[in-house]
């Protein structure tokens, strides 16, 4: 039986799967936390990674493993390949400002929509080295390559330390603002806009590319951004929009045909085969509910009894969820906010239920502008891990006015690494099929209404 591994190196922690290559079957899987904060030494990654490999029994019997992760943080390396300075995440909102300049540097968001598929905000990786060169000279002097987590992580367990020997895929390099998924190539004149200077990049690979091997021999896959490598765990089929509840909250589909969002709302990433993956990304997902808990002092269990036993619409209350600012709104610096407390809603219960549905009428936002984009959604895939909450599920088909899918749960941005490995073992066209168990399906009668009282309080 030849194994595989897939990897993902998440905002909050990693976790390692290895996996049958022929039936997708779980054999193994380690886990491994990460520290808190929006900027993160690497090191940190590489430890956990080493940790939740450890967990899962190693990978020296592994015929290929590939590395998925949390998209656009700033990996600067040095000339000798040390990292210059902690990586600034996805989620690190310092860079709003650079992203306004580079927006009106280059003559608006059409401009940048019509050259990388995408609109700066504060999240892509140009908008740090922007942050970087302004804020931090010297450190910026001493870059001399910049590269992604996942793309440092599979550089890493290739065990080079040669800067010409970094790789990535396409569906990360499509959320830098410096690589275009609809030409495959880098634009090193607005990385020079960004940046002031160029600088070495990694390759970009096909599907099943090979970006080195483990010390056993075996390739390591070109890997994936979490939400394309989420696309290949799910298996998803034309007409499925995929949500995704994790740090951050993401509604996708594979697409044939590249968005073009002069707004930045959709913006245009690559998937994992050759296509493309429209996405809207908020900041605020399963920590808006990690944050409800911890305010009413329950665990996650109570916070959705306590959510299903309150009213739809919680009589009024609605929560704002922008705890960490918000980038779909653009509003780095937006606060949450509750509205609508009376006695009758100052309840423990109104306040479970308002967390729960903000957060979801906030992705239902996003579901719309995928929608109008010209994605299909069928039906939902809902994953990650805040569709673990039985309030969530439940509530979700009531928002989003669609059925809702969710898959056994599990790890389903590692499982997508791993089926990308194994489709390097046997190369072809497509990635291989591997069976599915069988999802639960929720549905509901659309309540217009709570998204109303939402879109009123969030102006
Ligand atoms: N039963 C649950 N209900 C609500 N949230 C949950 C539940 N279980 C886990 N979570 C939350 O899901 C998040 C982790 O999900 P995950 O998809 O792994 O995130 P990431 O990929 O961003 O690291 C944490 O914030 C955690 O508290
Ligand atoms: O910024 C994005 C996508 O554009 C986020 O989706 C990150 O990729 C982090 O993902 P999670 O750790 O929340 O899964």
């Amino acid at each position: 039986m030849a194994l595989v591994a897939g990897i993902d190196s998440s905002t909050q922690s990693c976790k390692v799967v290895i996996r049958d290559a022929e039936t997708g079957k779980l054999v193994r899987q380690g886990r491994a936390a990460h520290p808190d904060g929006t900027e993160v030494h690497p090191d940190a990654w590489w430890t956990a990674l080493r940790q939740a490999i450890e967990e899962a029994g190693g990978l020296d019997d592994v015929a290929a493993a590939s590395v998925a992760g949390q998209q656009h943080g700033m990996v600067a390396l040095d000339e000798n390949g040390e990292v210059v300075r902690p990586a600034l995440l996805w989620n690190d909102t310092r860079s709003a400002g650079a992203a306004a300049d580079l927006i009106a540097e280059l003559g608006g968001g059409a401009a940048w929509a019509d050259a990388v598929g995408i609109v700066p905000v504060a999240s892509f990786t140009l908008t740090k080295l922007r942050w970087l060169a302004r804020h931090e000279p010297a450190n910026a002097a001493r870059v001399a390559a910049v590269c992604l987590p996942h793309d440092w992580l599979t550089w890493k367990l290739s065990g080079s330390t040669s800067l010409s020997d970094l790789r990535t895929d396409r569906s990360d390099a499509s959320g830098t603002l410096y690589w275009s998924a609809k030409t495959n190539e880098y634009r090193r004149d607005l990385l020079e806009l960004g940046f002031g200077r160029d600088l070495i990049l990694p390759e970009v690979l096909g599907p099943t590319g090979i970006a080195g091997h483990l010390p056993n021999g075996a390739p390591l896959g070109p890997g994936a951004g979490d939400n394309a490598s989420a696309a290949l765990g799910t298996g998803a089929a034309p007409g499925d929009v995929i949500v995704s509840i994790g740090t951050s909250g993401t509604v996708f589909a594979s697409s044939e045909v590249s968005p073009n969002d002069p707004t930045g709302t959709v913006a245009g990433f690559a998937d994992t085969t050759g296509r493309f993956l429209p996405i809207v990304v908020t900041l605020n997902a399963a920590r808006v509910l990690d944050a409800a808990a911890r305010l009413l002092n329950v665990d996650h269990e109570e916070l959705s009894r306590l959510a299903l036993s309150a009213p739809a619409g919680a009589d009024g209350l609605v929560l704002v969820p922008y705890l960490e600012g918000e980038r779909t709104p653009n509003r780095p610096d937006a606060t949450g906010t509750i509205q609508g407390l009376t006695l009758r809603t100052s309840t423990p219960a109104h306040l479970a239920r308002a967390a729960v549905e903000g957060m979801l009428c906030a992705l239902a936002d996003g579901l719309d502008a995928l929608t109008a984009s010209g994605a299909v959604a069928d039906r939902i895939v809902l994953v990650g891990g805040g569709a673990r909450s039985e309030a969530v599920r439940r509530i979700a088909p009531a928002l989003f006015g669609k059925p809702v899918v969710v898959p056994p749960p599990g790890e389903y941005v590692a499982d997508g690494a791993a089926r990308q490995a194994a489709w390097v073992t046997v190369g072809g066209d497509l990635p291989p099929v591997w069976s599915a168990e069988t999802p639960e399906v929720y549905e509901a009668d659309s309540v217009p209404s709570i998204r109303e009282q939402y879109a009123t309080a969030r102006g």
